[in-house]
């Protein structure tokens, strides 16, 4: 096939993978960002309870084996890197690595569904910086849309739901309560994109195929100066509202990730989980899509797309796919009109 690329450029976050790359990693996570030391020092904790180890660079290892599966099984034959925002493989490293070996322009795959700052522009941001770091050879880079409302990606995250309703006796089903999570962020950054709306989107569809009407979208992992407004509901509060609401059995579905990483692990499995035994709620977490193959050949089907400017671009629901390019002013980390000059 006649297409202009030649490789394909995997962006994650990154994650530490020792108790020493710990306090480094959220270095670079949070410089220049408005996020007071006492938070800092309490996700280090969450770090170091799991042995200074995010399970985030091992699922991305997998992603990567498991694409490369299905773009080899589909004759897709360009090399995919790898590169973070936070923590090694970072990405001006791989982008010199991508220069050297000659790579002209790659299409970027960054791992995450929604349009926001934190999970669009920043990456896109990352690349540009890593980029300019690599010099004059470095490869041009075209991000992939994103996905939230793509066949594949809801087919993945209703199965992943599936498998945790059948932990609950059949007849107490239509009882069960769905709560889908996400990252929160501040209210001037979802301001500026169109996250909330996508996010309402992807878990109308995917209770709507479940055939399951007893949903809520809340949110999780808040970070920031607490003068700051974020998304909200938190799931800790919601979780007592749920109790309170006469509510016994919910399924967590962690909708505003694609792998069961740190933000999960504590902040779902240990600080919801904790709150929910408190109440005496039964709960389930629901698994992110990981590498089902639902997910994998839609990533294969993302990739394809690109390579063929006539073929068709999926997507369930009202909204259409997204586009192909982010317009210049796509998802801002805040109105910069509304800003006092002071501020
Ligand atoms: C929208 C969004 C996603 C989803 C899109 C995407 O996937 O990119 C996401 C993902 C993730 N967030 C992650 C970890 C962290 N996020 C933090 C801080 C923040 N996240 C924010 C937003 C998001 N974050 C924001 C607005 C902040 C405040 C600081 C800032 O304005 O940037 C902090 C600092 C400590 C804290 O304050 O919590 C950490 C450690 C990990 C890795 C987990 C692992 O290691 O396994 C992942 C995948
Ligand atoms: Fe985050």
């Amino acid at each position: 096939m006649n297409h202009p690329y030649d490789a394909i450029l995997l962006v994650s976050f990154g994650g530490p993978e020792g108790m020493d790359e710990v306090m480094p990693f959220l270095d670079n996570v949070l410089r220049g960002r408005n996020v007071p030391e006492e938070r800092k020092r309490e996700v280090a904790h969450h770090y170091e309870m799991f042995g200074g180890v995010s399970p985030i660079n091992q699922q991305n290892r997998e992603l990567i084996a498991a694409l490369r599966r299905e773009l080899d099984a589909h004759g897709i034959d360009l090399p995919i890197y790898w590169g973070n925002r936070n923590w090694h493989p970072l990405l001006p490293d791989t982008m010199r690595q991508m220069a050297r070996d000659g790579v002209r322009r790659a299409l970027a795959f960054v791992t995450s569904a929604y349009s926001s700052y934190s999970g669009c522009r920043q990456y896109r941001e990352n690349i540009q910086q890593a980029q300019l770091e690599a010099g004059p050879e470095a490869p041009r880079v075209d991000k992939i849309r994103v996905f939230y409302n793509h066949p594949g990606f809801i087919e993945a995250n209703v199965e992943r739901i599936r498998e945790a309703f059948a932990h609950f006796p059949e007849e107490r089903h239509s009882d069960v309560h769905l709560i889908f999570t996400a990252h929160s962020i501040p209210l001037a950054m979802a301001e500026c994109c169109d996250y909330e709306a996508q996010l309402l989107e992807t878990c109308r569809l995917v209770a709507e195929k479940l055939g399951h009407g007893s949903w809520r979208l809340v949110y999780q992992s808040r970070s920031g100066s607490p003068a700051q407004q974020w998304l909200e509901p938190d799931i800790g509060d919601y979780l007592r509202e749920a109790k309170n609401a006469g509510l016994k059995d919910v399924i967590i579905s962690p909708i505003g990730f694609i792998s069961d990483h740190m933000e999960i692990l504590y902040d779902l499995d240990t600080e919801a989980r904790a709150i929910a035994e408190d109440l005496g709620l039964n709960m389930v977490r629901a698994r992110t899509v990981g590498t089902h193959p639902a997910f994998i050949s839609m990533i294969r089907e993302l990739i394809a797309e690109r390579l063929d400017p006539n073929s068709q671009r999926r997507a369930l629901g009202a909204r259409g796919p997204h586009q192909d390019f982010c317009p210049a002013t796509c998802c801002l980390p805040f109105n910069p009109s509304k800003r006092r000059l002071h501020e």
